[in-house]
């Protein structure tokens, strides 16, 4: 029996809407260096992955100015609309080299600021659990649910004692996940993360409780947020 591998993929082909900035976010820059190679150097100097592919925008033209582009660890594809389809082609092209039963992790471009102990407790945690997991946080704020319209007047405030806020890495097996992936997107089943993707096939994956500063750089106020969060460690 061979010890299952690791495997990392980051989606990397979002176009940052939300940053409103002058490039995608994850080409936006904290002391110098852009968010994705933090990510990046962060994840592979943290785990022993056996290779990592890296999801880009069609209209990307940043890659080749990273300090990425010239590890050869990496690999590079065509990320899709959605980034559920950017993970799914992230996890095709890397059809010819992954074993079914191998670990995959899953990990935002836009979380550079992931620690390397979060890592080794998920990847720890899981390595014999049957379907895998992800890190996540309990909320921690009172949480309100509003109605459709602009002006957002609270209808109810939900119960947030069952409630944690997914984070990423999120960390599958590569069969089981890429057959999730696909039946979520044949069935029109839109997800936001790995694990939806898995619940809708019936699995119920592990909660991992991570750090609450592992932020996904979202909106503006984030950029100074992840550079000071990084300034810490
Ligand atoms: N079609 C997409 C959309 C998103 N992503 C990636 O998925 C991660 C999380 O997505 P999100 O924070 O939503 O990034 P964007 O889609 O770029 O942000 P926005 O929704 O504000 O445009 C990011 O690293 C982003 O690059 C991707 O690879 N492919
Ligand atoms: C995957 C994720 O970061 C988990 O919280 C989140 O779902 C990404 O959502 P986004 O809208 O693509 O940023």
């Amino acid at each position: 029996m061979t010890t299952p591998k690791l495997w990392l993929v980051v989606p990397a082909a979002g176009i940052g809407q939300r940053m409103q900035a002058e490039c995608p976010k994850q080409y936006l820059r904290i002391n110098s260096r852009f968010i994705l190679d933090i990510t990046l150097s962060r994840l592979l100097d943290s785990v022993p992955f056996s290779g990592c592919m890296v999801a880009l925008n069609s209209a990307d033209h940043w890659w080749p100015d990273t300090g990425a582009s010239a590890d050869r660890r990496i690999q590079t594809c065509t990320g899709g609309t959605e980034r559920s389809d950017s993970v799914r082609a992230a996890l095709l092209a890397l059809a010819e080299q992954v074993a079914e039963d191998d670990w995959v992790l899953v990990h935002d471009a836009a979380r550079p600021c992931v620690h390397p102990g979060d890592l080794h407790k998920l990847v720890e945690t899981l390595s014999d659990h049957p379907v895998g997991g992800l890190l996540a946080a309990p909320v921690a704020d009172t949480l309100k649910k509003v109605g459709k319209g602009t002006n957002p007047e609270v209808l109810e405030t939900v119960d947030r004692g069952h409630l944690w806020r997914a984070l990423t890495p999120q960390m599958f097996r590569y069969r089981m996940l890429v057959n999730a992936l696909e039946r979520a997107h044949e069935s029109g089943h839109r997800v936001t993360d790995e694990s939806s993707a898995m619940e809708f096939s019936g699995n119920m994956p592990l909660l991992v409780e991570g750090r609450p500063d592992n932020i996904k750089v979202t909106v503006p106020a984030d950029l100074d947020l992840a550079g000071f969060i990084l300034s810490r460690f």
